[in-house]
C-alpha cells in the first residue's frame, strides 16, 4: 500500500478571499518508504496530513491510497480507508487518564467495531514491538513521555493500518528522546513495511535523515514544496 499525492491544492476561507493552504503539492510515498515533512508554522503541514489521511478532500488534485482514488471516493469509502488503511498519531498524546495502556489499544478496536477479545493478543505483540511489554498495565500518569507516545504509536499500528501518519510526535519531548521516537517509527516502517509521513518543526529531532531512518525530508514553505532531500540516497 502507499499514498500518492499529485497536485494537491488545499485553500480555506479567509476573510473575503482564500487562504492557499497547499499549493500543488506532489509526493509519492511507497510501502516501506519514511517521508518527514518540515518547514515553519503555517507552511500547510497539518493541512497536508489531513489531506493524505483522508479528512479532507483538495480543491484540485488527487490522492490515491493504495489503489483507491480517494479523492473520488464518497464520504462513506473515505471513512472506511481511513478505517482500514490510515493509523495517526496526533501531537498530543490523547490518551485517557484512566486507562491502562493495553486499553488504549483496545479501545482503537471498540470504536472500530472489532471484537475486543480477539484484539488482546495484537494489543500486547503491539506493546512488545514498541518496548513496553512491561508496562501494559499502567496508566498514563505512570508513563513518560517517550512511553506515552510509544502508546500512541502502538494505537496507530491496532487492526494493522499501511498508512502510518504521525502529526508532530516529538513536539513535548527532547532532542534525545524525539529522536529515538522517530527511530522508532522508522524501525517499525522497516518492519511493518508502511508507508508513512512525520509532520515536524524540528529538524533537530529528525536527526541526519539517514541515521535516524528517514528516507526523504521535504521543506513546505507557504503550502508549496520548497526542497526534497534524499540524503544522498536514491529518491
Ligand atoms: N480550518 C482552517 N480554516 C482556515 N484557515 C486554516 C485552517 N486550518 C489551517 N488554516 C491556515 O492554513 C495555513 C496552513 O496551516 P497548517 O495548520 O496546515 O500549517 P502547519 O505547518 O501545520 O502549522 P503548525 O506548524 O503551526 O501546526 C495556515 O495559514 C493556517 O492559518
Amino acid at each position: 500500500m502507499s499514498l500518492k499525492m499529485s497536485d494537491a491544492t488545499l485553500t480555506y476561507p479567509d476573510g473575503r478571499g482564500r487562504l492557499t493552504a497547499l499549493d500543488n503539492v506532489s509526493i509519492d510515498v511507497p510501502a516501506g518508504r519514511f517521508v518527514a515533512v518540515t518547514g515553519p508554522s503555517g507552511s500547510g503541514k497539518s493541512s497536508l496530513l489531513a489531506v493524505a489521511g483522508t479528512l479532507i478532500t483538495p480543491d484540485s488534485g488527487d490522492v490515491i491510497v493504495g489503489d483507491v482514488a480517494v479523492t473520488g471516493a464518497d464520504a462513506k469509502e473515505r471513512a472506511r480507508i481511513r478505517r482500514e488503511q490510515v493509523g495517526f498519531v496526533f501531537q498530543q498524546d490523547n490518551l485517557i487518564p484512566a486507562l491502562t495502556a493495553v486499553d488504549q489499544l483496545l479501545l482503537a478496536v471498540d470504536i472500530r467495531g472489532m471484537r475486543r477479545a480477539k484484539h488482546r493478543d495484537e494489543a500486547m505483540a503491539l506493546l512488545d514491538e514498541v518496548g513496553l511489554a512491561d508496562s501494559a498495565g499502567r496508566r498514563p500518569h505512570e508513563l513518560s513521555g517517550g512511553m506515552r507516545q510509544r502508546v500512541n504509536i502502538a494505537r496507530a499500528l491496532m487492526g494493522g493500518p499501511s498508512l502510518l501518519l504521525v502529526d508532530e510526535p516529538t513536539s513535548a519531548l527532547d532532542t534525545e528522546r524525539g529522536r529515538a521516537v522517530v527511530e522508532l517509527i522508522a524501525r517499525l516502517v522497516r518492519e511493518r513495511d508502511l508507508a508513512a509521513v512525520i509532520v515536524s518543526h524540528d529538524l533537530a529531532t529528525l536527526g541526519p535523515g539517514l541515521a535516524s531512518g528517514v528516507d526523504e525530508t521535504i521543506e513546505l514553505v507557504d503550502g508549496a514544496i520548497r526542497s526534497r532531500d534524499t540524503h544522498g540516497a536514491a529518491a
